[in-house]
């Protein structure tokens, strides 16, 4: 028997706070009370009034994700061990099928990429193309393989993106399986004329990625996106929202009763656009990501919205590509490779700029960045909750503890840090994965391989109120 108390911490759940003792006993926790007792041979790890939390849940990564012509330098280890030593303790990613390759080829693929993550790890599985075969493997995966969620990318025309009539077919298949359908909401159309028009007006660098992509270009394609799940009666997850009137048309939509759900990214709600017109291009290079980082305004909305609760959870879209691959599109900034990093830092990002600042209470900031994710993806409460039965994923979290983001100093292979130089109070002091600390006042004991598959159930929560209100709105013919 392996066991691990965590004595005289503040427990932190979405719900509520308690001064407790958790005890975790073979990778599950086992009791949270007051003035629990040690079995023998337990390690005791003294929390001295620290927050004791759920491990984060980052339910947005790509870890050794082949994109444009390149491969994100972080794997699947690399990118869970840099999650873990930022408090993260579960990784949902995404497997991305080439257009016409076989669902359950890419699914198998990716399982294998997966096998040295350091941390737990799920997988929405993106649909590119349509056809029967796609039809059936979306059975195969949510059936037998536990994959609760579909993306659809609405950007990137002649690659990955995904026609209106393929939206249709897969959010109607992900309803009949009892699946989330989830959307990177850019109008690819647009991104893809505006691309044109910058370069034959001779801009060429970094800085025509974001004037390519304006926040009208995201709202118009998460409207339509959101319009035809409402048609559908299905629920929709909107990834990575960036601007104000994207946030704004979930608000409204769920404030007509629609099950329509918002992820920010810890990175848009701290870093605005003028990166993009740095004079370095590895600089601003470095920052090329979609949607890409907004005007200051925005980010005031997105925290809004964050409290409100338009949008629910957070993430990083961690998608590192290091300064050589981002040399690509040195001539051309549409050949640039889209993403940046942030698994290490999203955690203390949200405690610094949110908590710190009154905008969220610790129960909020536990909310947003595990729980809402675990419920959404129905993994609650095995993940994001501290409570018996639960897995004992938790980190350890000291309120008056600094440090400053530096890529020097990250767990990630990149190169580079979007959050460099910032300076946060709030960090993880301990990460427990499984019942392991894994991560200890800056030591990091990552181990390859630790980390499991986590299969999601279909039909969460939300599918029996759809399916009430679908029976009770059901048309009627007229008998004559
Ligand atoms: N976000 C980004 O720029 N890269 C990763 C792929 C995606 O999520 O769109
Ligand atoms: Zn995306
Ligand atoms: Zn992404």
């Amino acid at each position: 028997m392996k066991s691990l108390l965590i004595r005289g911490g503040t427990v932190v759940n979405a719900d509520r706070e308690q001064r407790a003792d958790v005890l975790c006993v073979n990778g599950v926790i086992a009791e949270v009370g007051e003035a629990l007792s040690a079995p023998m041979g337990a390690t005791i790890l003294e929390a001295g009034g620290q927050y004791v939390m759920p491990g984060g849940i980052d339910p947005h990564t790509h870890m050794n994700f082949p994109f444009m012509g390149t491969r994100t330098v972080d794997d699947f280890y690399s990118g869970t061990a840099a999650g873990l030593a930022g408090g993260t303790t579960s990784i949902i990613d995404f497997v991305i099928p080439d257009p016409q390759q076989p669902l359950m080829d890419a699914y198998r693929q990716w399982r294998q990429w997966a096998e040295v993550a350091a941390s737990d790890y799920s997988f929405h599985v993106a649909i590119t193309w349509w056809g029967e075969s796609v039809h059936a493997d979306m059975g195969t995966l949510v059936r037998e393989e536990g994959v609760n969620s579909f993306k659809h990318f609405m950007a990137y025309k002649n690659a990955i993106m995904c026609d209106d009539e393929t939206l249709v077919n897969s959010f109607r298949r992900a309803l009949a399986l009892g699946a989330m359908p989830t959307v990177h909401a850019e109008n690819g159309e647009l991104v893809f004329l505006l691309q044109q028009e910058m370069k034959a007006q001779g801009i060429t660098g970094p800085e025509g990625h974001p004037l390519s992509r304006p926040p009208a270009v995201e709202a118009e394609a998460a409207q339509r996106a959101i319009a035809i799940a409402d048609v559908l009666n299905v629920p929709i997850y909107v990834v990575h929202v960036s601007s104000a009137e994207t946030a704004e048309a979930i608000a409204r939509a769920r404030a007509r009763g629609q099950r329509v759900y918002g992820e920010v990214l810890a990175g848009h709600l701290v870093v605005d656009d003028s990166v993009y017109r740095d004079p370095r291009f590895e600089f601003a290079a470095a920052h090329v990501m979609s949607p890409p980082f907004r005007a200051k305004g925005h980010q005031e909305a997105l925290w809004r919205h964050l409290q409100a609760g338009a949008l629910q959870t957070t993430a990083t879209d961690h998608c590192t590509f290091c300064a050589a691959q981002k040399a690509a599109g040195r001539l051309d900034f549409s050949k640039i490779p889209n993403g940046t990093g942030g698994v290490e830092e999203r955690m203390a990002v949200l405690w610094d700029a949110g908590v710190n600042s009154g905008r969220l209470t610790p129960s909020e900031f536990v909310s947003v960045t595990s729980a809402n994710a675990a419920k959404l993806f129905n993994l609650y409460p095995r993940k994001g909750c501290v409570a018996k039965g639960a897995d004992a994923d938790l980190v350890v979290w000291d309120p008056a503890g600094t440090k400053t983001f530096s890529a020097a100093s990250q767990h990630s292979k990149g190169d580079f840090n979007i959050f460099e130089g910032r300076t946060v109070t709030g960090v993880p002091s301990h990460t427990i994965s499984q019942g392991t600390v894994v991560f200890a006042q800056g030591e990091l004991r990552a181990e390859a391989g630790a980390g499991r598959y986590l299969k999601r159930p279909a039909f969460g929560p939300q599918f029996t109120a759809l399916g009430r209100k679908a029976a009770l709105a059901a048309p009627v013919a007229v008998a004559r």
